[in-house]
């Protein structure tokens, strides 16, 4: 089971910081989407509202149909991973499982039990006693295992070495093919993750940016590489976004989506085309003034 998500002119005031402002999204679910923005942009502030911790100031929240705040139903079917697990921080981590195990209506033990294997967790060790690694690979473990419908995992593996990253990716892909649900990751390790997510997210100063495929969006950027005149003169009028220049060869990289007709076209006139990360179009996106997108 997954839920949908459908926020309309959502606003979330903190005081006088507006941290989100008049946000429409819809996430059909059944999906990983990833969460992008730089910092202060609403990531979390987004994710609380949508796992309920806080009540949005204004606009329309429904999760699978239904306004989430004080609402059990839907709280039951969420899980919300931050980059700690401070609410067991007094107990061990077998008890820190067991609590959750009650609470969660899809926990899956035998799964749990291979997380701890697969993180190597102590779990006699109290929470507080863990390393920061150690911390988040609980909070994936209970993230992972409970199953929820609409999962949500925030920063949560920050303090996790590369091979422990890399263990969660392998296990959410694993685990989602097996379960399908809506997850939503938010992150700044874009290179590494994008190619776990289906559709992607960007937000900036509280707001929608962009929200597609996350392919589509990887059609967008283009590097166009060959002589220095035929390439200034292919992508002359495009939305250049750099270029480096060595000799008489230069390399443009454009964000513009290239049909079938103009990549025949650049390859007539032998130039050379290429992908270009993902992080450097969240650059992109995230630099220009708004008036500019
Ligand atoms: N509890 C709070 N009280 C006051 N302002 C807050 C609070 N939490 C967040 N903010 C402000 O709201 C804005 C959005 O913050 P938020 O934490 O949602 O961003 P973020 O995209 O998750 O950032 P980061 O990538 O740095 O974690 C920022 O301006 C931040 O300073």
């Amino acid at each position: 089971m997954s839920l949908s998500v459908h926020l309309r002119d959502l606003s979330l005031r903190y005081g006088e910081t507006t941290a989100l402002d008049g946000l429409s999204l819809e996430l059909a679910g059944g999906k990983v989407y990833g969460l992008l923005g730089r910092n202060g942009s609403g990531k979390t502030s987004l994710l609380s509202v949508l796992a309920a911790r806080r009540r949005a100031s204004a606009g329309t929240v429904l999760v699978d149909g239904e306004d989430p705040f004080e609402n059990t139903r839907i709280m039951r079917r969420t899980c919300f991973i931050r980059d700690e697990v401070d609410a067991y921080e007094q107990t061990s981590v077998r008890q820190a499982l067991r609590f959750a195990a009650r609470l969660r209506p899809h926990w899956d033990e035998d799964y749990a039990h291979h997380l701890v294997d697969t993180f190597k967790l102590p779990v006699k060790k109290k929470v507080s006693a863990l390393s920061r690694g150690m911390k988040s690979a609980l909070g994936i473990t209970l993230g992972l295992a409970c199953r929820a419908p609409l999962t949500i995992f925030d920063e949560s593996y920050l303090g996790m070495d590369a091979p422990s990253r890399y263990a969660f990716y392998d296990e959410l892909l694993s685990d989602y093919a097996e379960n399908p649900r809506t997850i939503i990751l938010s992150t700044h390790l874009i290179e590494e993750v994008n190619s776990l997510f289906e559709e992607i997210v960007i937000l900036d100063n509280g707001r929608l940016v962009l929200h597609e495929e996350v392919d589509t969006l990887r059609a967008r950027g283009v590097s166009v590489t060959g002589p220095a005149e035929v390439v200034d003169r292919f992508t002359a009028g495009l939305t250049v976004l750099g270029e480096q220049r060595l000799g008489n060869t230069k390399a443009v990289t454009v964000y513009e989506r290239f049909d079938d007709a103009r990549r025949r076209a650049a390859r007539a006139a032998g130039l050379e085309l290429g992908a270009v990360p993902v992080q450097d179009l969240f650059v992109h996106l995230t630099r220009q003034p708004e008036a500019q997108r």
